[in-house]
Parts: C-alpha cells; sequence; structure tokens
C-alpha cells in the first residue's frame, strides 16, 4: 500500500488545488437530473479536460460496442423522482448517461452528496432483526445489507409498506408524495431472484441466495419496478458470491447478476467519496476503462463508495500468486498481448500509468489490461497519478510527463523481466536503480532476442525505447505466431 502512496507526496497539493477549482458540480448535476432547463446544455464540455475522455467514450460507444440504452440528460416533467432515494443512489456515472456527465461545471461550490432527512426518519421504529440471514461483513456494502435484513422481516409482517408515516422535519407527508419510495422501499426489501442462466455452465452461486423463498413473494408483488431507486443498487441487482481482489484503494468481488444469471466481477473503492472531486477522479478509471476496453459494464455511486461491474477474470499476475511465466512463448504472449492493449490505449491519447503484473489480467489464455485507476491523457491536461513506483521509470519519479506513453513501455518491461525472473521487484535498492539505468541482469534460458528487446524497453532514455506499435511490429512476434500454430 506505501508502495503507491511514497509516490504521491505531491498529489494531496495537487487535489486542493483541483478542488478550490472544481466546486459545486454536484449541486449544478442535480439540477439537471431534476430537469431544469438551463442545465440541459452540454456546452461546458470542452471546459473540462475530463470530458475528453468522456469525448473518447463517445467516439468507441459510437462504435455502438457499448451505451446500449443511451438516457437522454433532459429529463421530462415525468421523468423527476421526488424520492430520497434519488439522492443516495444518483446513477448518473454509469456511461450510458453521458450528456449529465458532460454537463458537470467544474467552476461551482464543492457540494457534498445530500443526504436525505426522510431516510433517517422512515419507518426505523418498525425495525427488528431477522436472524438467519447471510450479510457478508467483510464488505464494506454490509450496513445496506443489513438495512436490507432488517427491513425485510417487518415488511413481510405487516405485507404494506407504511409509507404515510414518513416524516420530513418532523412534517407529516401525504402518503402519494414519494411513490417512488414505496416503490424503493420494497425493492430494498427484497432484491429480485437470481435467474438461471442456461448458456452458463457455471453457475453454482445461485444456490446460496440468503433470500430465498420471501425474497420470491415480494419480487413478484412488483415486478415491474425491480433495479429501480433501491437503497443498495449492489444488493438489489446482484448476489456477492466471494471476495477476489484487493487493491491499494479497492474491493473486487466475484458477484452474479440476478437478472441474466451471469458472473461479473466488481470492484468497489474502500474510501467514501464525499467530495464532487473526488468522485470525479475516481470516475476517470471508469472513462477511461468504458472508453478503451472490453468487458466495462456499468457503475454507479453507492454509500458514497464507486462500484464497477466488470468482465470477469480468471485471475491477474500477481508475481504473489503465480510462480513465473514457465515458457518463453507464454512470456512473448503476455508481451505481445499487453503491446497491442498499450497500442489502442496510446492511439486514444490515454496513458495507463500502472502497468504491473497485478493489473494484467487473464481470461481463458487471453491476457487483458486492468485497473485503469491511475490513466491520464498523454497531452499532460489531466493531473498525473502514477502507480506502482517498482514498475516506473526515473522520468516520472522525477515528474517530468513529456513521454507518457513510453512510461507504460517501462513498466511493460519491467513487469516481463519480474514474470520472467519469478521474483517481486525492489521498491529501492541497486537492483531498483540499475533497472532504472536499463542495465538488465542475464536471463539464463531466455533467448538473447528477448534480453535485448526487454533491455530497450527499460532505457533510461524514453525516446529510446519503442512505441507500443513499434512492439506490436516487432519480428520477435512473427516467430512467436509461428511457433504459436504449430
Ligand atoms: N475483472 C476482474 N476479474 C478478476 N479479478 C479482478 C478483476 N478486477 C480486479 N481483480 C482482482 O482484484 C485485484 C485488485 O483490483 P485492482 O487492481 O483493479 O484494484 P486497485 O485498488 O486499483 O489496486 P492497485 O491500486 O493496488 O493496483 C486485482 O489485482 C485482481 O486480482
Ligand atoms: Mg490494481
Amino acid at each position: 500500500m506505501k508502495r503507491k502512496l511514497t509516490l504521491k507526496k505531491n498529489s494531496g497539493d495537487k487535489r486542493r488545488r483541483e478542488e478550490s477549482k472544481m466546486k459545486g458540480t454536484l449541486a449544478r448535476h442535480l439540477q439537471v437530473q431534476l430537469g431544469f432547463p438551463s442545465s440541459c446544455s452540454a456546452s461546458s464540455s470542452t471546459a473540462n479536460p475530463s470530458s475528453r475522455f468522456q469525448n473518447l467514450l463517445e467516439s468507441v460507444a459510437e462504435d455502438s460496442t457499448f451505451a446500449s440504452d443511451v438516457v437522454d440528460g433532459c429529463l421530462d416533467d415525468k421523468d423527476f423522482i421526488l424520492s430520497q432515494d434519488f439522492f443516495c443512489t444518483p446513477d448518473y456515472i454509469t456511461p450510458d448517461n453521458q450528456n449529465l456527465l458532460i454537463s458537470f461545471d467544474c467552476n461551482k461550490e464543492n457540494v457534498p452528496c445530500p443526504k436525505s432527512p426522510e431516510k433517517l426518519n422512515t419507518i426505523k421504529s418498525k425495525r427488528r432483526r431477522q436472524d438467519g440471514f447471510l450479510v457478508n461483513t467483510l464488505s464494506p456494502t454490509s450496513y445496506g445489507s443489513q438495512e436490507i435484513v432488517e427491513l425485510a422481516k417487518d415488511t413481510f409482517d405487516t405485507d404494506e409498506v407504511k409509507i404515510d408515516k414518513t416524516t420530513v422535519n418532523g412534517e407529516q407527508k401525504t402518503p402519494n408524495y414519494v411513490p417512488q419510495s414505496a416503490v424503493a422501499l420494497r425493492c430494498r426489501v427484497m432484491p429480485p431472484p437470481c435467474i438461471k442462466n442456461p448458456y452458463q455452465k457455471d453457475a453454482s452461486g445461485m444456490d446460496i441466495d440468503p433470500f430465498g423463498n420471501q425474497r420470491a413473494k415480494c419480487a413478484g408483488l412488483f415486478p415491474a419496478i425491480v433495479g429501480g431507486n433501491s437503497l443498495s443498487r449492489y444488493h438489489t441487482d446482484f448476489h456477492e458470491i466471494e471476495q477476489i481482489g484487493v487493491g491499494n484503494f479497492s474491493l473486487v468481488f466475484k458477484v452474479l447478476k440476478r437478472i441474466d444469471g451471469c458472473f461479473y466481477a466488481i470492484k468497489h473503492s474502500t474510501r467514501q467519496l464525499h467530495q464532487d472531486t473526488e468522485r470525479r477522479k475516481a470516475l476517470m478509471e471508469v472513462q477511461a476503462l468504458a472508453a478503451l476496453v472490453v468487458g466495462y459494464y456499468s457503475s454507479w455511486f453507492e454509500n458514497e463508495q464507486l462500484y464497477i461491474q466488470m468482465e470477469l477474470c480468471d485471475h491477474s499476475l500477481s508475481i504473489n500468486k503465480i510462480s513465473r511465466l514457465s515458457t518463453e512463448g507464454e512470456v512473448l504472449k503476455v508481451l505481445h498481448q499487453i503491446a497491442k492493449a498499450l497500442q489502442f490505449v496510446h492511439k486514444k491519447g490515454i496513458a495507463h500509468l500502472d502497468v504491473k503484473p497485478d493489473n494484467i489480467y487473464v481470461k481463458h489464455g487471453v491476457y487483458k489490461l486492468g485497473d485503469f485507476g491511475c490513466a491520464t491523457l498523454l497531452d499532460k491536461s489531466l493531473p498525473v497519478d502514477e502507480g506502482d513506483a517498482r514498475y516506473m521509470p526515473h522520468e516520472i519519479l522525477n515528474e517530468k510527463y513529456d513521454y507518457l506513453d513510453k512510461v507504460d513501455i517501462f513498466s511493460l518491461g519491467a513487469s516481463i523481466y519480474e514474470l520472467i525472473k519469478g521474483s517481486p521487484l525492489q521498491e529501492s535498492g541497486p537492483q531498483f536503480l540499475s533497472l532504472r539505468d536499463g542495465k538488465l541482469p542475464l536471463l539464463p534460458g531466455h533467448s538473447l532476442q528477448i534480453q535485448n528487446l526487454l533491455k530497450v524497453m527499460v532505457d533510461p532514455d524514453p525516446v529510446r525505447r519503442p512505441s507500443a506499435k513499434d512492439l506490436v511490429e516487432n519480428p520477435i512476434f512473427d516467430r512467436f505466431r509461428k511457433n504459436m500454430k504449430t
């Protein structure tokens, strides 16, 4: 954990500077969601550098690989949602809602996500604990789960949602004011069932659905509103199977999506993102991911944490989990595939800045670049938050950001070297320094060709390192392709 933190000595200052610049955007954004016409324009998109991620996203979305259900940012009156839950789980960051993002204004006061007073006063006295439900206490969202559990019993006792007892600041509210809340409450009480997907071989996770029969009863009562304004989108839409990863700032779970019966990975931030600037920063990962990489599905804020729903991969190449890459053919395969991913990323004007074995995932023998948490723009128009120091070249440690694409090349070279060697790179000391001087110890059993390629990838001069395109086109991969065919 400290690996990253030691490098980010200036990022606190940077963020504070940013925060003072980018204020009040959430309030503006909420206006847009509530349909105030003045906020419906997308004119601020050019003022905000991070909206350039959005432009990239849009260009890719036009290729129709994702963003299937685009929502218009300017809502009609009929779309107003006067529910407390609306403020708790805004779905405004899912890249489908692109117009909403574009309308962020960076020059207004910083406004934290409003807390609903209604939520605190609503049917709290009716809660009783129901035993026997499994709640993952390791999950930072278990607070939300408990709320579900506690409300569940009560609702089934009465079989009626008492929204007429809801008060705001002590005042009685008319029952028809929050019909959406009633809907949301019902969703919150019981998530919909997990639908078995007949095309998925391994669907055993469904057997441990903690809500059992009771959930089915509730879902049947409100079939049309499932997935609406529930307190926890995570628990409403997904069934958590197990934790599969821990990052510096996140937890990753294998989940089953109830409605399609497919498995996904969901990564969520462990830190709560109170300020709009913090949310915007976290969103850059989503926007880069959505613009670049297959396997990104959706994202949302919940309980002030960011959730990212992704394609579920088999595992990462974390050096702590795998011993080493066994054959040169496998080494070349990783190098080639990640170089291709970088070529794509760089062509879009983006640098990843955290290439390392931990962030290379494998699925069915295919290597994929993941974790875009440090991604930035090559033209330096966005802040640079460099990744793990063990894989960073000298120039970035010295805050020289002229060749950010070549930072990724260095990191990839260092990662492949580590994977061949089979032991973790050092964070400091002589080995750390000599790698940054471009000195690679001999790798017995590996061809000179690959050793020379790795050597030039970690050259201290970024200009001399090959581009991702050069790498992909290197003749070494012709040999590799031929070998793979035989
Ligand atoms: N889509 C996925 N499929 C399978 N496993 C995943 C997936 N995404 C993440 N993981 C696992 O979770 C771990 C942590 O995820 P990730 O690297 O995205 O988090 P992070 O907080 O950004 O971490 P760090 O800052 O340490 O790189 C990964 O190393 C991997 O083992
Ligand atoms: Mg990671």
